[in-house]
Protein backbone atom coordinates (compact mmCIF):
# COMPACT_ATOMS: atom_id res chain seq x y z
CA UNK A 1 0.00 0.00 0.00
CA UNK A 2 1.33 3.31 -0.74
CA UNK A 3 2.58 5.93 1.74
CA UNK A 4 -0.10 7.20 4.26
CA UNK A 5 -1.63 10.54 3.73
CA UNK A 6 -0.91 12.49 6.91
CA UNK A 7 -3.29 14.78 8.18
CA UNK A 8 -3.11 17.42 10.78
CA UNK A 9 -6.16 18.13 12.74
CA UNK A 10 -6.72 21.59 13.79
CA UNK A 11 -9.88 22.34 16.07
CA UNK A 12 -11.03 19.38 18.10
CA UNK A 13 -14.76 20.15 19.11
CA UNK A 14 -17.83 18.75 17.55
CA UNK A 15 -16.63 18.23 14.22
CA UNK A 16 -13.02 17.72 14.68
CA UNK A 17 -13.91 14.97 17.21
CA UNK A 18 -16.28 13.03 15.24
CA UNK A 19 -13.25 13.04 11.91
CA UNK A 20 -10.76 11.30 15.00
CA UNK A 21 -13.92 9.16 16.22
CA UNK A 22 -14.70 8.51 12.12
CA UNK A 23 -11.05 7.61 11.29
CA UNK A 24 -10.89 5.05 14.66
CA UNK A 25 -14.23 3.36 13.10
CA UNK A 26 -13.65 3.41 9.53
CA UNK A 27 -10.03 3.42 9.07
CA UNK A 28 -9.36 -0.10 7.60
CA UNK A 29 -12.01 0.71 5.28
CA UNK A 30 -11.00 4.14 4.43
CA UNK A 31 -7.58 2.64 3.26
CA UNK A 32 -8.57 -0.22 0.81
CA UNK A 33 -11.55 2.61 -0.83
CA UNK A 34 -8.64 5.06 -0.91
CA UNK A 35 -5.85 3.11 -1.56
CA UNK A 36 -3.71 4.70 1.65
CA UNK A 37 -4.28 4.90 5.14
CA UNK A 38 -5.39 8.15 5.97
CA UNK A 39 -2.88 9.14 9.28
CA UNK A 40 -3.41 11.66 12.07
CA UNK A 41 0.20 13.19 12.54
CA UNK A 42 -0.98 15.83 14.84
CA UNK A 43 -3.54 17.59 16.67
CA UNK A 44 -4.24 20.71 17.89
CA UNK A 45 -6.71 22.69 19.82
CA UNK A 46 -7.21 25.06 22.95
CA UNK A 47 -7.58 23.42 25.69
CA UNK A 48 -5.53 20.08 25.83
CA UNK A 49 -7.14 18.37 28.81
CA UNK A 50 -10.49 18.47 28.06
CA UNK A 51 -12.57 15.11 27.80
CA UNK A 52 -13.66 14.31 24.54
CA UNK A 53 -14.33 10.89 24.92
CA UNK A 54 -11.67 9.66 22.91
CA UNK A 55 -8.44 8.82 23.74
CA UNK A 56 -5.78 11.40 22.81
CA UNK A 57 -2.85 10.52 24.25
CA UNK A 58 -2.47 8.27 20.73
CA UNK A 59 -2.20 11.56 18.81
CA UNK A 60 0.70 14.10 18.47
CA UNK A 61 -0.33 17.21 20.48
CA UNK A 62 0.45 20.81 19.15
CA UNK A 63 0.43 23.80 21.31
CA UNK A 64 0.64 26.13 18.43
CA UNK A 65 -1.93 25.33 15.37
CA UNK A 66 -0.43 27.53 13.03
CA UNK A 67 3.35 25.56 13.16
CA UNK A 68 1.22 22.82 11.22
CA UNK A 69 1.68 25.00 8.48
CA UNK A 70 5.44 24.42 8.12
CA UNK A 71 5.68 21.32 9.79
CA UNK A 72 7.67 18.43 7.90
CA UNK A 73 5.80 15.22 7.52
CA UNK A 74 1.88 16.75 6.77
CA UNK A 75 0.14 16.62 3.65
CA UNK A 76 -2.92 18.13 4.65
CA UNK A 77 -3.76 20.50 6.61
CA UNK A 78 -7.73 20.26 8.54
CA UNK A 79 -8.78 23.42 9.42
CA UNK A 80 -11.69 22.49 12.12
CA UNK A 81 -11.40 25.83 14.13
CA UNK A 82 -13.87 28.20 12.47
CA UNK A 83 -13.98 31.96 12.51
CA UNK A 84 -14.04 34.14 8.82
CA UNK A 85 -10.61 35.77 10.20
CA UNK A 86 -8.14 35.07 12.81
CA UNK A 87 -6.23 32.17 13.34
CA UNK A 88 -8.42 29.63 11.24
CA UNK A 89 -7.72 31.83 7.94
CA UNK A 90 -3.72 32.56 9.23
CA UNK A 91 -3.75 28.72 9.13
CA UNK A 92 -4.92 28.31 6.02
CA UNK A 93 -3.36 30.72 3.79
CA UNK A 94 0.03 29.46 5.45
CA UNK A 95 -0.61 26.07 4.90
CA UNK A 96 -1.18 26.40 1.41
CA UNK A 97 1.44 28.83 1.01
CA UNK A 98 3.92 26.06 2.44
CA UNK A 99 2.57 23.43 -0.29
CA UNK A 100 0.17 21.43 1.72
CA UNK A 101 -3.11 21.13 0.55
CA UNK A 102 -6.34 22.41 2.98
CA UNK A 103 -9.68 20.51 4.30
CA UNK A 104 -11.97 22.85 6.08
CA UNK A 105 -15.73 22.65 7.16
CA UNK A 106 -15.14 26.89 7.68
CA UNK A 107 -17.82 28.36 5.87
CA UNK A 108 -17.63 31.74 6.57
CA UNK A 109 -13.80 31.49 5.92
CA UNK A 110 -14.54 30.12 2.30
CA UNK A 111 -17.62 32.65 1.58
CA UNK A 112 -15.20 35.97 2.29
CA UNK A 113 -11.99 34.52 1.40
CA UNK A 114 -12.52 31.23 -0.63
CA UNK A 115 -11.55 32.70 -4.09
CA UNK A 116 -8.45 33.68 -2.77
CA UNK A 117 -7.16 30.65 -0.86
CA UNK A 118 -8.51 28.49 -4.10
CA UNK A 119 -5.91 31.14 -6.06
CA UNK A 120 -2.93 30.31 -3.87
CA UNK A 121 -4.29 26.50 -4.04
CA UNK A 122 -4.42 26.30 -7.69
CA UNK A 123 -0.31 28.20 -8.08
CA UNK A 124 0.67 26.22 -5.64
CA UNK A 125 -0.73 22.71 -6.93
CA UNK A 126 -2.15 21.50 -3.94
CA UNK A 127 -5.96 20.42 -3.20
CA UNK A 128 -8.37 22.97 -1.20
CA UNK A 129 -11.64 21.34 -0.46
CA UNK A 130 -14.39 22.24 1.51
CA UNK A 131 -17.73 19.51 1.39
CA UNK A 132 -18.19 19.84 4.90
CA UNK A 133 -18.90 23.65 4.91
CA UNK A 134 -22.01 23.71 2.34
CA UNK A 135 -25.19 21.30 3.83
CA UNK A 136 -23.06 19.06 6.66
CA UNK A 137 -22.81 15.66 5.67
CA UNK A 138 -24.62 15.77 2.13
CA UNK A 139 -22.36 15.99 -0.79
CA UNK A 140 -23.70 18.62 -2.77
CA UNK A 141 -20.38 20.18 -3.53
CA UNK A 142 -19.39 16.97 -5.21
CA UNK A 143 -22.62 16.46 -6.59
CA UNK A 144 -22.62 19.81 -8.32
CA UNK A 145 -19.11 19.62 -9.49
CA UNK A 146 -18.93 16.23 -10.52
CA UNK A 147 -22.15 14.64 -10.53
CA UNK A 148 -23.98 17.51 -12.11
CA UNK A 149 -20.95 18.78 -14.06
CA UNK A 150 -22.29 18.38 -17.35
CA UNK A 151 -25.42 21.22 -16.48
CA UNK A 152 -25.74 24.61 -17.04
CA UNK A 153 -27.48 25.75 -13.61
CA UNK A 154 -30.01 28.49 -13.47
CA UNK A 155 -31.29 28.09 -9.68
CA UNK A 156 -30.12 26.28 -6.74
CA UNK A 157 -31.85 26.88 -3.65
CA UNK A 158 -32.90 24.64 -0.06
CA UNK A 159 -32.26 24.30 3.63
CA UNK A 160 -29.15 25.21 4.43
CA UNK A 161 -28.59 26.03 8.25
CA UNK A 162 -29.59 22.93 10.62
CA UNK A 163 -30.08 24.59 13.50
CA UNK A 164 -32.78 26.92 12.42
CA UNK A 165 -34.68 24.02 10.80
CA UNK A 166 -34.39 22.07 14.07
CA UNK A 167 -35.37 25.47 15.84
CA UNK A 168 -38.61 25.65 13.27
CA UNK A 169 -39.45 21.81 12.65
CA UNK A 170 -39.92 21.67 16.65
CA UNK A 171 -41.99 24.90 17.54
CA UNK A 172 -44.00 23.10 14.90
CA UNK A 173 -44.63 19.90 15.99
CA UNK A 174 -44.37 20.82 19.56
CA UNK A 175 -45.37 24.21 19.96
CA UNK A 176 -42.34 25.07 22.04
CA UNK A 177 -40.63 28.40 22.60
CA UNK A 178 -37.89 29.41 19.98
CA UNK A 179 -35.28 30.26 23.21
CA UNK A 180 -35.88 26.33 24.49
CA UNK A 181 -35.49 24.52 21.37
CA UNK A 182 -32.42 26.71 20.60
CA UNK A 183 -30.33 25.29 23.72
CA UNK A 184 -31.05 22.02 22.47
CA UNK A 185 -29.56 22.49 19.14
CA UNK A 186 -26.50 24.14 21.28
CA UNK A 187 -26.61 21.31 23.17
CA UNK A 188 -25.95 19.00 19.89
CA UNK A 189 -23.58 20.42 18.73
CA UNK A 190 -25.24 21.72 15.54
CA UNK A 191 -24.87 25.64 16.63
CA UNK A 192 -21.64 27.56 15.33
CA UNK A 193 -19.75 29.19 18.57
CA UNK A 194 -22.25 32.68 18.04
CA UNK A 195 -25.55 31.12 17.47
CA UNK A 196 -26.67 34.97 15.78
CA UNK A 197 -25.21 33.37 13.03
CA UNK A 198 -27.12 30.56 12.18
CA UNK A 199 -30.78 32.19 13.42
CA UNK A 200 -30.12 35.68 11.63
CA UNK A 201 -29.22 33.59 8.49
CA UNK A 202 -25.77 34.67 7.99
CA UNK A 203 -24.49 30.64 8.13
CA UNK A 204 -26.83 29.72 5.70
CA UNK A 205 -25.59 33.01 3.27
CA UNK A 206 -22.24 31.79 3.76
CA UNK A 207 -23.31 28.71 2.08
CA UNK A 208 -25.61 30.04 -0.56
CA UNK A 209 -22.70 32.53 -1.50
CA UNK A 210 -20.61 28.88 -2.06
CA UNK A 211 -23.10 27.11 -3.54
CA UNK A 212 -23.98 29.38 -5.72
CA UNK A 213 -20.13 29.59 -6.86
CA UNK A 214 -20.26 26.50 -7.80
CA UNK A 215 -23.45 26.27 -9.49
CA UNK A 216 -23.27 28.76 -11.69
CA UNK A 217 -19.36 29.47 -12.07
CA UNK A 218 -18.89 32.43 -11.05
CA UNK A 219 -16.94 34.65 -8.52
CA UNK A 220 -18.24 33.81 -4.72
CA UNK A 221 -20.50 37.44 -4.06
CA UNK A 222 -21.41 36.57 -0.24
CA UNK A 223 -21.90 40.61 0.45
CA UNK A 224 -25.15 41.40 -1.39
CA UNK A 225 -26.81 38.19 -0.17
CA UNK A 226 -30.29 39.29 1.69
CA UNK A 227 -30.13 37.62 5.00
CA UNK A 228 -33.15 37.64 7.01
CA UNK A 229 -33.28 34.97 9.90
CA UNK A 230 -36.09 33.14 12.08
CA UNK A 231 -35.91 35.75 15.20
CA UNK A 232 -38.93 37.20 14.94
CA UNK A 233 -41.20 34.29 14.08
CA UNK A 234 -43.35 33.59 17.19
CA UNK A 235 -45.98 30.49 17.47
CA UNK A 236 -49.05 32.65 15.55
CA UNK A 237 -46.91 32.67 12.20
CA UNK A 238 -46.45 28.98 12.56
CA UNK A 239 -49.99 28.33 13.71
CA UNK A 240 -51.40 30.86 10.54
CA UNK A 241 -48.88 29.29 8.18
CA UNK A 242 -50.18 25.52 8.98
CA UNK A 243 -53.97 26.68 8.47
CA UNK A 244 -52.94 28.24 4.94
CA UNK A 245 -51.17 25.07 4.17
CA UNK A 246 -47.82 26.22 4.71
CA UNK A 247 -44.55 25.09 6.67
CA UNK A 248 -42.16 27.97 7.22
CA UNK A 249 -38.72 26.91 6.32
CA UNK A 250 -35.39 28.99 6.38
CA UNK A 251 -34.25 29.00 2.32
CA UNK A 252 -31.64 30.11 0.99
CA UNK A 253 -31.88 30.65 -3.34
CA UNK A 254 -29.87 31.56 -5.60
CA UNK A 255 -30.86 31.97 -9.52
CA UNK A 256 -29.29 33.64 -12.03
CA UNK A 257 -31.65 36.46 -14.04
CA UNK A 258 -31.28 38.90 -16.47
CA UNK A 259 -31.45 42.60 -16.16
CA UNK A 260 -33.22 45.17 -18.78
CA UNK A 261 -30.57 45.15 -20.87
CA UNK A 262 -30.49 41.21 -20.85
CA UNK A 263 -27.32 40.54 -19.10
CA UNK A 264 -26.78 38.00 -16.19
CA UNK A 265 -27.03 38.50 -12.63
CA UNK A 266 -27.04 37.17 -10.16
CA UNK A 267 -30.20 36.90 -7.02
CA UNK A 268 -29.15 35.45 -3.30
CA UNK A 269 -31.44 35.72 -0.57
CA UNK A 270 -31.99 33.53 2.90
CA UNK A 271 -34.85 34.53 4.20
CA UNK A 272 -38.12 32.35 5.90
CA UNK A 273 -40.36 31.02 3.02
CA UNK A 274 -44.06 29.77 3.31
CA UNK A 275 -43.24 26.63 1.48
CA UNK A 276 -46.24 25.03 0.11
CA UNK A 277 -47.12 21.02 2.34
CA UNK A 278 -46.99 19.02 -0.90
CA UNK A 279 -43.41 20.70 -1.99
CA UNK A 280 -40.66 18.23 -0.95
CA UNK A 281 -38.63 20.84 1.01
CA UNK A 282 -42.03 20.94 3.46
CA UNK A 283 -41.22 17.77 4.97
CA UNK A 284 -37.36 18.56 5.89
CA UNK A 285 -37.13 18.11 9.71
CA UNK A 286 -34.94 18.52 12.51
CA UNK A 287 -31.11 19.47 11.25
CA UNK A 288 -31.90 18.09 7.88
CA UNK A 289 -30.37 20.11 4.71
CA UNK A 290 -31.64 19.45 1.71
CA UNK A 291 -30.67 21.63 -1.83
CA UNK A 292 -32.65 21.92 -4.70
CA UNK A 293 -30.20 22.24 -8.22
CA UNK A 294 -32.07 22.62 -11.58
CA UNK A 295 -29.91 21.69 -13.91
CA UNK A 296 -30.78 21.64 -18.11
CA UNK A 297 -30.40 17.91 -18.87
CA UNK A 298 -30.73 16.47 -15.53
CA UNK A 299 -34.09 18.02 -14.50
CA UNK A 300 -34.40 19.18 -10.89
CA UNK A 301 -31.78 17.06 -8.68
CA UNK A 302 -32.84 16.85 -4.92
CA UNK A 303 -29.70 16.48 -2.37
CA UNK A 304 -30.74 15.69 1.23
CA UNK A 305 -28.92 14.95 4.29
CA UNK A 306 -27.94 15.55 7.86
CA UNK A 307 -26.87 19.33 7.69
CA UNK A 308 -24.82 19.65 11.00
CA UNK A 309 -23.94 17.07 13.76
CA UNK A 310 -20.51 15.81 14.50
CA UNK A 311 -20.69 11.90 12.50
CA UNK A 312 -22.58 13.72 8.78
CA UNK A 313 -19.82 16.59 9.35
CA UNK A 314 -17.13 14.66 9.88
CA UNK A 315 -18.23 12.05 7.24
CA UNK A 316 -17.96 15.22 4.74
CA UNK A 317 -14.36 16.32 5.89
CA UNK A 318 -13.08 12.82 5.66
CA UNK A 319 -14.70 12.58 1.98
CA UNK A 320 -12.38 15.35 1.33
CA UNK A 321 -9.56 13.64 2.52
CA UNK A 322 -10.16 9.96 0.70
CA UNK A 323 -10.07 12.16 -2.50
CA UNK A 324 -7.05 13.59 -1.94
CA UNK A 325 -5.74 10.62 -0.90
CA UNK A 326 -6.95 9.02 -3.96
CA UNK A 327 -4.42 11.30 -6.14
CA UNK A 328 -0.92 11.53 -6.04
CA UNK A 329 -0.85 14.90 -3.61
CA UNK A 330 -0.66 17.08 -6.36
CA UNK A 331 -3.92 19.04 -5.75
CA UNK A 332 -4.51 19.88 -9.86
CA UNK A 333 -5.52 16.31 -10.59
CA UNK A 334 -8.59 16.82 -8.74
CA UNK A 335 -9.02 20.31 -10.20
CA UNK A 336 -10.27 23.68 -9.54
CA UNK A 337 -11.74 23.84 -6.11
CA UNK A 338 -14.34 25.97 -7.54
CA UNK A 339 -14.55 23.54 -10.26
CA UNK A 340 -13.40 26.58 -12.79
CA UNK A 341 -10.14 28.22 -12.38
CA UNK A 342 -10.49 31.79 -10.26
CA UNK A 343 -9.29 33.51 -13.08
CA UNK A 344 -12.57 32.50 -15.64
CA UNK A 345 -15.47 32.53 -12.88
CA UNK A 346 -17.93 34.95 -14.21
CA UNK A 347 -18.40 38.21 -12.40
CA UNK A 348 -22.29 38.57 -12.00
CA UNK A 349 -24.04 41.75 -10.70
CA UNK A 350 -26.45 41.66 -8.09
CA UNK A 351 -30.13 40.82 -8.78
CA UNK A 352 -32.14 43.26 -6.78
CA UNK A 353 -35.40 41.86 -5.89
CA UNK A 354 -38.15 44.11 -6.80
CA UNK A 355 -39.39 42.69 -10.13
CA UNK A 356 -39.38 39.23 -8.68
CA UNK A 357 -42.83 37.82 -8.81
CA UNK A 358 -45.08 35.81 -6.01
CA UNK A 359 -47.05 35.95 -3.47
CA UNK A 360 -45.99 36.81 0.57
CA UNK A 361 -47.63 36.63 3.93
CA UNK A 362 -47.69 39.45 5.73
CA UNK A 363 -47.98 39.61 9.54
CA UNK A 364 -48.31 42.52 11.38
CA UNK A 365 -49.05 42.84 15.22
CA UNK A 366 -51.96 46.47 15.35
CA UNK A 367 -53.74 48.64 17.91
CA UNK A 368 -57.03 47.09 18.52
CA UNK A 369 -58.85 50.55 17.08
CA UNK A 370 -61.32 51.14 14.39
CA UNK A 371 -59.90 51.98 11.09
CA UNK A 372 -56.80 49.94 11.26
CA UNK A 373 -57.96 47.24 9.12
CA UNK A 374 -59.00 50.10 6.64
CA UNK A 375 -55.17 51.72 6.68
CA UNK A 376 -54.07 48.64 5.95
CA UNK A 377 -55.87 47.76 3.20
CA UNK A 378 -55.87 51.35 1.86
CA UNK A 379 -52.00 50.54 1.95
CA UNK A 380 -51.66 47.47 0.04
CA UNK A 381 -54.13 49.18 -2.73
CA UNK A 382 -51.66 52.13 -3.28
CA UNK A 383 -48.69 49.96 -3.29
CA UNK A 384 -50.17 47.66 -6.03
CA UNK A 385 -50.56 44.65 -3.76
CA UNK A 386 -54.06 42.35 -4.21
CA UNK A 387 -54.74 40.90 -0.87
CA UNK A 388 -55.84 37.51 -1.38
CA UNK A 389 -56.75 36.57 2.28
CA UNK A 390 -56.91 38.39 5.47
CA UNK A 391 -56.40 36.87 8.98
CA UNK A 392 -57.42 38.40 12.39
CA UNK A 393 -56.81 37.36 15.41
CA UNK A 394 -58.22 38.80 18.95
CA UNK A 395 -55.43 37.88 20.73
CA UNK A 396 -51.92 39.10 19.65
CA UNK A 397 -48.61 39.66 22.33
CA UNK A 398 -49.24 43.10 23.83
CA UNK A 399 -46.61 45.84 23.95
CA UNK A 400 -45.85 45.91 28.29
CA UNK A 401 -47.78 49.28 28.59
CA UNK A 402 -50.70 47.23 28.19
CA UNK A 403 -52.36 48.67 25.05
CA UNK A 404 -54.88 45.61 23.54
CA UNK A 405 -53.46 44.61 20.73
CA UNK A 406 -54.56 42.44 17.29
CA UNK A 407 -52.80 40.25 15.00
CA UNK A 408 -53.57 40.65 10.96
CA UNK A 409 -52.02 38.51 8.81
CA UNK A 410 -53.06 38.74 4.98
CA UNK A 411 -51.08 36.69 2.08
CA UNK A 412 -51.36 38.60 -1.19
CA UNK A 413 -51.91 37.54 -4.94
CA UNK A 414 -49.19 36.70 -7.20
CA UNK A 415 -47.30 40.15 -7.77
CA UNK A 416 -43.52 41.84 -7.55
CA UNK A 417 -42.16 42.05 -4.68
CA UNK A 418 -41.50 45.76 -5.35
CA UNK A 419 -45.24 46.72 -4.48
CA UNK A 420 -45.12 44.79 -0.94
CA UNK A 421 -41.82 47.15 -0.21
CA UNK A 422 -44.23 49.98 -1.76
CA UNK A 423 -47.12 49.13 0.17
CA UNK A 424 -44.95 48.17 3.67
CA UNK A 425 -43.50 51.93 3.40
CA UNK A 426 -46.49 53.61 3.28
CA UNK A 427 -47.47 52.19 6.57
CA UNK A 428 -44.08 52.99 8.25
CA UNK A 429 -44.17 55.28 11.22
CA UNK A 430 -48.03 54.67 11.87
CA UNK A 431 -48.96 54.54 15.19
CA UNK A 432 -51.53 51.65 14.66
CA UNK A 433 -48.26 49.40 13.67
CA UNK A 434 -47.10 47.68 17.26
CA UNK A 435 -43.84 46.62 15.54
CA UNK A 436 -42.77 46.40 12.43
CA UNK A 437 -44.41 43.94 9.72
CA UNK A 438 -43.33 40.61 9.20
CA UNK A 439 -43.19 39.65 5.51
CA UNK A 440 -42.20 35.79 4.27
CA UNK A 441 -42.32 35.18 0.72
CA UNK A 442 -44.45 32.09 -0.28
CA UNK A 443 -42.40 29.35 -2.53
CA UNK A 444 -43.78 29.34 -5.96
CA UNK A 445 -42.84 26.37 -8.20
N1 LIG B 1 -20.96 21.66 14.29
C1 LIG B 1 -21.44 21.39 13.09
O1 LIG B 1 -22.45 20.70 12.93
C2 LIG B 1 -20.76 21.93 11.88
C3 LIG B 1 -19.68 22.80 11.97
N2 LIG B 1 -19.08 23.26 10.84
C4 LIG B 1 -17.91 24.12 10.93
O2 LIG B 1 -16.83 23.38 11.46
C5 LIG B 1 -15.96 24.22 12.19
C6 LIG B 1 -15.80 23.66 13.60
O3 LIG B 1 -17.07 23.65 14.21
P1 LIG B 1 -17.35 22.87 15.58
O4 LIG B 1 -16.56 21.63 15.64
O5 LIG B 1 -18.81 22.81 15.72
O6 LIG B 1 -16.77 23.94 16.61
P2 LIG B 1 -16.34 23.70 18.13
O7 LIG B 1 -16.46 25.01 18.81
O8 LIG B 1 -17.02 22.52 18.71
O9 LIG B 1 -14.78 23.32 18.00
C7 LIG B 1 -13.80 24.26 17.66
C8 LIG B 1 -12.43 23.69 18.02
O10 LIG B 1 -11.43 24.64 17.63
C9 LIG B 1 -10.58 24.92 18.75
N3 LIG B 1 -10.14 26.31 18.67
C10 LIG B 1 -10.90 27.41 18.63
N4 LIG B 1 -10.12 28.51 18.55
C11 LIG B 1 -8.84 28.06 18.57
C12 LIG B 1 -7.58 28.69 18.52
N5 LIG B 1 -7.48 30.01 18.45
N6 LIG B 1 -6.48 27.91 18.53
C13 LIG B 1 -6.58 26.56 18.60
N7 LIG B 1 -7.76 25.90 18.62
C14 LIG B 1 -8.85 26.66 18.62
C15 LIG B 1 -11.42 24.66 19.99
O11 LIG B 1 -10.59 24.37 21.08
C16 LIG B 1 -12.23 23.45 19.51
O12 LIG B 1 -11.45 22.28 19.68
C17 LIG B 1 -16.59 25.62 12.12
O13 LIG B 1 -16.01 26.31 11.02
C18 LIG B 1 -18.06 25.33 11.84
O14 LIG B 1 -18.70 26.39 11.19
C19 LIG B 1 -19.49 22.88 9.59
C20 LIG B 1 -20.54 22.04 9.44
C21 LIG B 1 -21.28 21.52 10.57
N1 LIG C 1 -24.49 25.76 12.50
C1 LIG C 1 -24.60 25.04 11.26
C2 LIG C 1 -23.70 23.85 11.29
C3 LIG C 1 -23.50 23.27 9.98
O1 LIG C 1 -23.09 23.91 9.03
C4 LIG C 1 -26.03 24.60 11.06
O2 LIG C 1 -26.81 24.64 12.02
O3 LIG C 1 -26.37 24.23 9.92
NA1 LIG D 1 -21.64 18.97 2.23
Amino acid sequence: MAQPLRIALAGIGTVGAGVIRLLEANGDLIARRAGRRIEVAAVSARDRSKDRGIAMDRYAWEDDMGAFATREGIDVVVELVGGADGPALTLARNAIAHGKSLVTANKAMIAHHGLALAEAAEANRVALKFEAAVAGGIPVIKGLREGAAANAIERVYGILNGTCNYILSTMEDTGRDFAEVLAEAQAKGFAEADPSFDIDGIDAAHKLAILASIAFGTRIDFAPVAATGIRRIIAADIAQADALGYYIRLLGIAEVTRDDNGAHCLFQRVHPYLVPRDHPLAHVDGATNAVVAEGNFSGRLLFQGAGAGDGPTASAVVADLIDIARHTGDGNEIGAPFSIPVAELENMRPASAERRVGKAYIRMIVADRPGVLAEIAAAMRDGGVSIESLIQKASAPSPADGDETVLVALVTHEGPEGNVNAALRLLEGSPSLIEPPLVMHILGD
